[in-house]
C-alpha cells in the first residue's frame, strides 16, 4: 500500500506530477477539482470574508478524497491536507483572516485527523514537495490563465505570492506527519522535458526504494 501526497505552491506542477506518477505506478490520481471550487473565485475577491469559508470547504473535499485513497490502498493526490493551514495562517499574521477562526479550524483539522480506535491513520506514506521560485510561479499562473489569480486583474496579488513563498520553505523543514523528498521544479520542468520526467520518476522510485514502498 503507497499514499503519496503532493505539496507546493500555485502552479508548481502538483497535478501534472500527480498523473506521471499515478501513471507510472499504476496508482488512482486524485485531484482537487480547483475548477469546480465555487468558493476559490469568491476567496480571490474578498480573503477576509472567505478565507474560513474556502478553508472548511477544502477540508471536507479533502477528507473525503483521503478517505478513497486510503481504501484504494495505492493512490497519489495532487494537493496534502497539511498546507491550508498555513494559507490560513499567513492571512491570519497579514491581518486578513481572523486569529480565533484559525483557532477553530485548526482544532477541527486536528480532530478530523487524530488516529482512534477504530479510525485509521489517514497520514500518507510520502510527501512530495515541488520547490519553484517565484519567477517560475508567477510565469504558469500566466500561462494557465486562471483569471482570479492573474496580476493583471490585481496587482496586489504579487505581494500574496511572494509572502506564499515565504511561508512554504519552513513548512516543508517542519513537516514530520510522514516520510518526505523534495523535487526541484525550476530544475525539472517534467512536463515539457521527457528527460526530465524521467529523472523525476527515478527519484521519486529510489526513495520509495529506501521506505521499502516499491
Ligand atoms: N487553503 C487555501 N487557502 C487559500 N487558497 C488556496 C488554498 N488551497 C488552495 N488555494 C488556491 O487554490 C488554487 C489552486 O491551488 P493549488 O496550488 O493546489 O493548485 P494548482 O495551482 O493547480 O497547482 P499545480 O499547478 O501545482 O497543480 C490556487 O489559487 C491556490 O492559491
Amino acid at each position: 500500500m503507497t499514499v503519496i501526497v503532493l505539496s507546493g505552491p500555485i502552479g508548481a506542477g502538483k497535478s501534472s506530477l500527480t498523473s506521471i506518477l499515478a501513471e507510472h505506478l499504476g496508482s488512482q490520481g486524485f485531484y482537487e477539482g480547483v475548477d469546480t471550487n465555487p468558493i476559490l473565485p469568491l476567496y480571490y475577491k474578498d480573503m477576509s470574508h472567505y478565507t474560513f469559508l474556502l478553508n472548511v470547504y477544502l477540508l471536507n473535499h479533502r477528507l473525503a478524497q483521503i478517505n478513497q485513497a486510503i481504501q484504494e490502498k495505492n493512490a497519489v493526490s495532487d494537493r496534502s491536507i497539511y498546507e491550508d493551514a498555513l494559507f490560513f495562517k499567513m492571512n491570519v499574521d497579514s491581518k486578513i483572516a481572523d486569529a480565533t477562526e484559525f483557532k477553530i479550524y485548526d482544532s477541527l483539522l486536528h480532530n478530523m485527523m487524530a488516529e482512534t480506535p477504530g479510525n485509521p491513520s489517514k497520514k500518507p506514506d510520502l510527501l512530495i514537495y515541488i520547490h519553484v521560485s517565484l519567477d517560475t510561479m508567477l510565469k504558469r499562473i500566466q500561462k494557465r490563465g486562471r483569471s482570479y489569480e492573474q496580476l493583471s486583474s490585481d496587482p496586489s496579488l504579487k505581494a500574496y505570492y511572494e509572502r506564499l513563498l515565504k511561508y512554504y520553505e519552513p513548512w516543508f523543514e517542519n513537516y514530520d506527519e510522514s516520510p518526505k523528498m523534495m523535487i526541484d521544479g525550476d530544475k525539472y520542468d517534467f512536463v515539457i522535458d521527457e528527460d526530465a520526467k524521467k529523472e523525476v520518476i527515478q527519484l521519486v522510485d529510489a526513495k520509495l526504494t529506501e521506505l521499502g514502498n516499491l
